[in-house]
């Protein structure tokens, strides 16, 4: 008998998933509101002009294809904790960011997490709690670090927004020291996110119960179409002392989705303490993937080190997070005008980044599935940039038609 007789069939992923079986649909009329991954108006994959002039930058220059070092080129680790820090902050300038290129956001927080699992000795023990709900994979990356999981209140299902109340509850009755995970803009799957007075009354929760932040920032540019404005929370909380740990992509914000590029970082006391933390860093990752590719970051440095790619990217972010907000509004007029529906919309428009948390039951969400083509996750999440100026009207029908 085979080895692997005893393997089990497993499940689908329940984002990933929701591409394959889309994919399996003829109907001409189909629709893929899974994934999080960015189309533009002829629902086509956008690869930033920015990034092609880096491309043409990189191939020209002939470089060669050597191994880099286990954390990555440091150019473009240097660039990209400057984009989320911040050019004036004074803990890059002290020395104290540990940095490490990593495998995209997914690929960050699991070093993070096994960073955590080898080296937390807080009173919280080595446990991460995640908002309620959060991204699917995570509590699957933490656990497989051989961290617990647990849960913090963050969604309000009646007023469709932050249980802030709740939530300052839960992390208050943590054990102190506890480490929490925090998306840092556009809350995935519910896009709601706290105020800026909101993430300040948090960084005071912080320090009173030395809890640390583990921050997951992947779509910085893509919320507001402002990268600093995106990136709030991380620096408020660093400014305020918090040694954060943070996750970083480029997969949304600059179309680089299968390139794979990302960065973990933690902020630490000193430049000593700097040196020992990279030390593990490097001995955590070197049997996990060795060093990781090259082109991704090649093209980051590229754009971000330079000021006119740079401004390029500015603007190409600012589009695509201006066409996300302008389906939102059109969705939500198609259900009020066109459709006349009764029911409360005002979060379609309210919600920020890529996805909008529906509230549509899983029942509502299979039939829009088998009667109208539409794909989506069935906790209700739609990815807003599925939708176009070409078939907005038809998923406003689809969604008046389950709900009313
Ligand atoms: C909050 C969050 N954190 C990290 C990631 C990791 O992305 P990457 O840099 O590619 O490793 C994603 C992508 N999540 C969207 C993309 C598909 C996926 O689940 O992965 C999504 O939720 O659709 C997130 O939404």
């Amino acid at each position: 008998v085979s080895q692997w007789a005893k393997v089990p069939q497993g499940p689908p992923d329940p984002i990933l998933g929701v591409s394959e079986a889309f994919k399996a649909d003829s109907n001409a009329k189909k629709m893929n509101l899974g994934v999080g991954a960015y189309r533009d108006d002829k629902n086509k994959p956008y690869v930033l002009e920015c990034v092609k002039k880096a491309e043409k930058i990189i191939f020209a220059a002939g470089q060669d294809k050597e191994y880099l070092g286990i954390t990555g080129l440091a150019a473009y680790n240097q660039l990209a904790a400057e984009l989320a820090y911040g050019e004036n902050s004074s803990a890059l300038k002290e020395g104290r960011v540990v940095t490490t290129q990593s495998l995209s956001g997914t690929g960050a927080l699991r070093i993070g997490g096994e960073f955590l699992a080898r080296w937390f000795n807080g009173k919280g023990g080595k446990k991460i709690y995640l908002p309620t709900p959060s991204w699917g994979n995570h509590g699957n990356i933490f656990r497989d670090s051989k961290l617990e999981v647990g849960n913090y209140r963050y969604y309000d299902k009646k007023n469709i927004g932050l249980d802030f109340a709740g939530l300052k509850e839960d992390l208050n009755n943590l054990p102190e020291e506890s480490i929490v995970l925090l998306h840092a803009c556009a809350h995935n799957p519910t896009g709601v996110d706290p105020t800026e007075a909101q993430w300040r009354e948090l960084s005071d929760l912080f320090k009173a119960k030395k809890h640390v932040a583990f921050f997951d920032m992947a779509y910085q540019g893509f919320a507001s179409g402002d990268p600093s404005k995106d990136a709030f929370a991380v620096r408020h909380f660093v400014e305020q002392g918090h040694n954060i740990l943070l996750a970083q992509s480029f997969a949304k914000n600059l179309g680089l989705y299968g390139e794979r590029v990302g960065l973990f970082s933690i902020v630490v006391a000193d430049k000593e303490e700097a040196k020992r933390v990279d030390s593990q860093v490097k001995i955590l990752v070197r049997p996990m993937y060795s060093n990781p590719p090259l082109s991704g970051p090649r093209i980051v440095k590229e754009v971000l080190g330079n000021a006119e790619l740079k401004a390029e990217w500015h603007r190409e972010v600012k589009l695509m997070a201006d066409r996300i907000i302008s389906m939102r509004s059109e969705l939500r007029n198609h259900l009020e005008k066109t459709y006349g529906s009764q029911k409360n919309w005002s979060h379609i428009t309210s919600q920020i980044g890529m996805f909008c948390f529906t509230g549509l039951t899983p029942e509502q969400v299979d039939r829009l599935k088998t009667e109208y083509s539409v794909y989506l996750t069935r906790d209700g999440r739609i990815s807003i940039a599925g939708i176009t100026s070409g078939n907005v009207k038809y998923l406003a029908e689809a969604i008046h038609n389950v709900t009313k």
